[in-house]
């Protein structure tokens, strides 16, 4: 499992202990000394900052064991991951100073008025003038955070904010976080329609189902500008793109495989239908209760609609039992939710995505002995299946063209042009998907985008790179 780096702040009582003995402690708990900073020197007592790297799962028995050692005193624990957070991950920045009176009678009142009456008068001109035209919103109701659950807006803000840092350093684009006090679906289509003038589309983000079907979609029926429910679509693009990569590497094609896809809520809806329309025949899906199938009566719509496609089988079970012989797992479901056991019961060359965050549905490390192919959400190891492939350079095509909605040949393009980063000779086991810093990700995508909104006509402008 992975590691992190703590910085502790200790106290010690010279007269009880040397910082050889908290050396020794730290080391025999697991950890790792990396840096030490006397923050206060003194005979008696002294005051240091110990960074640590330790792994995630001995962390906390580290910090206790440091807590009961006679002469030191703990003042404070923090991790490098809480201090990036400190004051938040995101700013805005004016393009230009405002250095006179001059320039401020420009950039605002009195001549900021002629620009506004213009806009008013044609108010596609918000394209040209204003921010619209490169920004994005990233709204959550922090109801579906992660694999964390229900932990309202004011704990999704770190992923909103890292979100939109990925959107402005991956694609350029201008991402604005926000966090809605309500889980009313009404209210929130309410409100994310009241806030869209400023926004040239919206990137919905952990939104629990099955409110965040019935969300997007009014909002895509409402709005002229594009609604993406990132937890469904991106993530079933970037399945599909690992997947159509992993198959090569397994020499299976899409029509014979059997696919048992774990979690079927936002993510896990769209990768079945987008497993369907990329040709799989026997399909799974399995949630808490156990497989829905064919021919079943579900309460929620999009349940009923998987139970009404052939190729979900009709067999009953639960996860343990109906994953015998499967060539795919997919999981979007929890984390330590797959056995190694279960693992070991599916058919050869099995493929695992196990992609719960931040805790995957079976330990990488558990699972790697027993399958060919293996993925996870996380950047800690190879094959990270993230929605961050997708989302930087889809919004980055779309806002170039002006595309009024996102299609679905859209979404199989995209999913095509991440598969296409990797070569065929770069493709092997552990490289089924490209790196997010690997630039030709978002160039790819941006390009595959704006090509297919144009062949299908949703396209409002075509950028200059396409004249
Ligand atoms: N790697 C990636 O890019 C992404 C990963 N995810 C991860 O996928 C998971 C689900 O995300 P969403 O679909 O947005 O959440 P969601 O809340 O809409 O859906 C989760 C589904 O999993 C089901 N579930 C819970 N425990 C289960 C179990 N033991 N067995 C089977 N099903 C179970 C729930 O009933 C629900 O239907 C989260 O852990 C999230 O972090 C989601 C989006 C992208
Ligand atoms: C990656 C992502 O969007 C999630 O885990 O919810
Ligand atoms: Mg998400």
């Amino acid at each position: 499992m992975a590691n992190s780096s703590i910085i502790v702040r200790l106290e010690l009582d010279h007269q009880l202990i040397t910082f050889g003995d908290v050396a020794a402690a730290i080391s025999k708990a697991g950890g790792d000394i990396t840096s030490i900073d006397v923050i206060r020197p003194g005979k008696d007592t002294s005051i240091r900052d110990i960074t640590i790297d330790v792994a995630d799962t001995v962390e906390s028995e580290l910090v206790a064991t440091l807590k009961q050692q006679d002469g030191i005193k703990l003042i404070n624990v923090s991790d490098r991951t809480f201090l990036l957070h400190l004051g938040g991950k995101i700013t805005t920045q004016p393009k230009i100073p405002i250095q006179n009176r001059d320039d401020l009678s420009k950039v605002y009142t009195p001549g900021v008025a002629k620009v506004c009456t213009s806009i008013a008068e044609d108010t596609n001109k918000a394209y040209s003038l204003t921010i619209k035209r490169n920004t994005v919103a990233v709204v959550s109701d922090g109801t579906a955070v992660l694999g964390l659950g229900d932990i309202g807006p004011h704990a999704a803000a770190p992923v909103m904010e890292g979100k939109a840092m990925l959107f402005k350093q991956l694609a350029g684009v201008d991402a604005f976080p926000i966090c809605l006090d309500t889980k009313d679906t009404e209210e929130i289509i309410r409100t994310i329609k009241a806030i869209s003038p400023i926004f040239g589309g919206i990137n919905l983000e952990d939104i629990s189902s099955p409110r965040c079907f019935e969300i997007e979609k009014r909002l895509e029926q409402e709005l002229d500008i594009p609604v993406f429910h990132d937890d469904q679509h991106g993530t079933a693009i970037v399945v599909i793109a690992g997947l159509l990569n992993a198959l090569k590497v397994v020499n299976k094609r899409i029509d014979q495989i059997r696919v048992v896809v774990n979690g079927i809520g936002a993510a896990g809806v769209s990768i079945c239908k987008m497993l369907l329309a990329a040709g799989v025949k026997q399909l799974v899906p399995v949630d808490r209760d156990g497989a829905i199938v064919f021919g079943g009566k579900y309460e929620y719509p999009m349940w009923q609609w998987l139970a009404e496609q052939p190729q979900v089988e009709a067999a009953s079970g639960l996860l343990g039992d109906v994953i015998h012989d499967a060539d795919v797992f997919i999981g979007v479901s929890r984390g330590g939710v797959l056995s190694v056991e279960a693992v070991q019961s599916m058919g050869p060359d099995r493929i695992v995505f196990a992609m719960a965050n931040p805790t995957p549905e079976i330990d990488p490390e558990l699972a790697q002995p027993h399958v060919r192919v293996l993925a996870t959400g996380r950047s800690d190891y190879p094959n990270q299946i993230n929605n961050v492939l997708v989302f930087p350079g889809l919004f980055r095509g779309c806002l170039d063209c002006r595309a009024q909605l996102i299609n679905e040949p859209m979404k199989l393009a995209t999913a095509r042009a991440i598969a296409s980063v990797v070569s065929e000779s770069e493709l092997n086991e552990h490289y089924i998907i490209p790196s997010l810093f690997n630039e030709n990700v978002v160039n790819k995508v941006r390009h595959a985008v704006i090509e297919t909104a144009i062949l299908t006509g949703v396209a409002r402008r075509i950028p200059r790179d396409f004249r």
